[in-house]
């Protein structure tokens, strides 16, 4: 009732039965006792409907309802999809109708939630201490304006400002290798990221700097790119499950030298990267920059840089293609006044601030990256850098429920990563497991399924109230152990990696260890129990360090991918905005950021990131 009398007061035509002016509400009350939970309202404007409905956090998007929690629906593109719109329309059926069904949530966060959707959306707007609704005929004029000028509140149009973009690494705890045959993994952020800077360019170039590969540069002219290969992929449209090997022929023949001439390493970045960038030009539009890469995670180390590289390329490129929009600046909650800055609205900070649809058009084409850099990635590396925070990946094809579950608890472990700086190929392991289960698949499925039950034990544990703290560190400590020997049998181990886990579990350490990410060297995983003192912690450390591993203490759990914020107010120091026309002799690196980063240390990057305004997180 509460949720069906603001809608109305608001001024959409609200459908519910407790409603004074619902037209058969005298019939409901003679056959029902209560109205239900189940509402639908109006808003005049179809894509308004769909920006609302996207902007909600706590209303889970549902075709079909019928749970505790609250859902949100648009019949006419969902459950009502395949009737033909005449038909929709004969039977009243409004195209811009919203569906709503409460579920047990309180009702103060429910409709705190959908006033922060419709201000998202902008369908309503705050003014003398509440919310009004703005005509449906202002929206669209202001999204005719924001066509031409998509980044509303910003300085410039978003092809001629420098972009600024970061995402995590990620740690699997539980089920790397696994979940590629459908097992589901448990992973987390770490908080190392790889960034990405775009600057504009004004001479139909393209250029990419990869800091941490070996300072490679390249350059491309825009119309020299093998355009003729390209099927364009429309925005809205999703790109196919397998990569187009005619384009990736035709970047790696004739847009890049020959693979040999190229290290390895740079020609994957390069591939992925190009890949993207053509297939998200469309209507003819090729914008011109520079991209700059930086990143604080070990590279193929398994700490999934990878991924995070991918999700930076997909957001920018996302970004300069005019793909996605940075959600629009939210009005103060409160006015302002003099001396006072008004109440900015607490979405347009940390977590919150990127919507769904952003993260997951992002999250879609980083997969598609992974696919051009491992061949065969089960997406639990690219859902972590985007989505950030701890979650049960479950990969989709293998008959099971799929998809990603937030898992609590996981911050409050401690984790220490060590890094056997024994160089290694995901690529390769990956495909030397699949190789293993199609000669054994007999021996290999019970691998997978005994994988499957440590991680379900893992997150049973984690979700026990009951379990004191020292039974849940000893459970997990035990999976690890457990994990990883199955690991071995898979045959992604490697002897430094034994080495490492060796040193963890002498005396006086007593420490559990995995392999964490492909293995075969890389990175190992080792739980810190609360207790561990930091004396022995550092004690621990040399002895690591003494063999020449590389260490980091590390937090998880933290924020997936950020976008520094474009609005002016949001800028606290530098000016984001380069010059109108960054050097026109070479047409790069004008950009007011990039001499900065690239200079700044690795130690002080995130520091120096943050401090440059606010990031929008996801
Ligand atoms: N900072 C970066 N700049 C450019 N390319 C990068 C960067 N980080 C990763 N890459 C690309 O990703 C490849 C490394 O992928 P790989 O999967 O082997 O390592 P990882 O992602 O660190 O490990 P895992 O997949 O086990 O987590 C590099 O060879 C390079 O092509
Ligand atoms: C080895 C693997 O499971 C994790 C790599 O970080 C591969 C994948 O999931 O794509």
């Amino acid at each position: 009732m509460l949720v069906a009398q603001l809608l109305s007061r608001l001024g959409f035509v609200t459908h519910y039965p407790g409603l004074p002016n619902h037209p058969d509400k005298d019939v409901h009350e003679r056959i029902a006792d209560g109205y239900g939970a189940v509402l639908s309202f109006e808003t005049g404007d179809k894509g308004l409907s769909e920006r609302i409905v996207g902007a909600t956090r706590l209303w889970g998007i549902s075709v079909s309802f019928g749970c505790v929690n609250s859902l949100i629906s648009m019949p006419c593109v969902m459950s009502h999809a395949s009737i033909d719109p005449a038909t929709r329309a004969a039977r009243g059926l409004p195209e811009d109708l919203i569906r709503l069904c409460v579920g047990i949530e309180d009702p103060a966060d429910l409709i705190d939630d959908l006033q922060h959707a419709l201000l998202e959306a902008g369908a309503v707007m705050f003014a003398a201490n509440d919310y009004v609704r703005i005509p449906t005929s202002i929206n669209r004029a202001v999204e005719k304006l924001a066509i031409s000028e998509p980044i509303r509140g910003g300085a410039r149009p978003r092809e001629n400002r420098e972009w600024f973009v970061s995402a995590p690494g990620k740690v699997i705890l539980f089920g790397e290798h696994a979940v590629v045959h459908g097992v589901t993994a448990i992973a987390a952020s770490v908080d190392l990221r790889c960034y990405g800077l775009t600057s504009p360019r004004h001479d139909k170039k393209l250029s990419i700097h990869l800091s941490d590969i070996g300072n490679h540069t390249h350059e491309w002219d825009l119309d020299d790119l093998p355009w003729d290969v390209v099927t364009p992929i429309h925005p809205g449209e999703a790109h196919s499950d397998q990569l187009d090997q005619k384009l990736m022929d035709a970047i790696s023949t004739r847009a890049l030298p020959p693979a040999s001439e190229l290290p390895s390493k740079a020609h994957g970045a390069l591939v992925a990267f190009l890949y993207l960038y053509m297939s998200l030009a469309h209507g003819g539009e090729r914008p011109s920059f520079h991209i700059i890469i930086r990143s604080t995670l070990p590279v193929g180390a398994g700490l999934g840089s990878s991924a995070s590289y991918s999700a930076c390329v997909a957001t920018a490129l996302l970004l300069l293609h005019q793909r996605v929009n940075v959600p629009p600046l939210p009005a103060p909650t409160r006015q302002a006044a003099k001396d006072d800055p008004g109440h900015v609205h607490i979405s347009h900070q940390g977590r919150r601030a990127l919507p769904p649809d952003v993260a997951d058009e992002v999250n879609r084409w980083a997969f598609v990256a992974e696919k051009v850099l491992h061949g065969n990635p089960s997406g639990v590396d690219n859902s972590v850098a985007v989505f950030g925070g701890a979650l049960a990946y479950t990969r989709p094809g293998f008959g099971k429920k799929s998809g990603m579950e937030p898992i609590q608890g996981f911050k409050s472990l401690r984790f220490l990563l060590v890094d056997s700086k024994v160089p290694r190929d995901t690529k390769k392991l990956v495909a030397g497991v699949a190789m293993k289960k199609a000669e054994d698949p007999e021996v290999v499925g019970k691998i997978l399924d005994a994988i499957q039950s440590i991680g379900d034990e893992a997150r049973r544990a984690l979700a026990d109230p009951e379990l004191s703290r020292t039974s849940l560190l000893s459970a997990i400590s035990a999976l690890i152990d457990e994990n990883h020997a199955h690991l071995v049998s898979l045959g992604v181990s490697h002897p430094s990696l034994e080495t490492i886990r060796a040193t963890t579990a002498s005396q006086p350490f007593g420490l559990s260890t995995k392999l964490t990410g492909a293995g075969g060297g890389g990175c190992a995983v080792t739980l810190v129990p609360d207790e561990f003192a930091e004396s022995s912690l550092q004690a621990l450390i040399s002895a690591l360090e003494s063999h020449k591993f590389g260490t980091y203490s590390t937090s998880v759990g933290g924020s997936g991918l950020g976008i520094l914020s474009p609005y002016n107010q949001d800028v606290q120091n530098a000016p984001v905005t380069p010059p109108e026309t960054p050097d026109q002799e070479s047409g790069a690196r004008g950009g007011s950021l990039c001499g900065a980063f690239e200079s700044v240390s690795v130690s002080s990057l995130p520091k120096w990131a943050e401090d440059l305004g606010r990031w929008l997180y996801v």
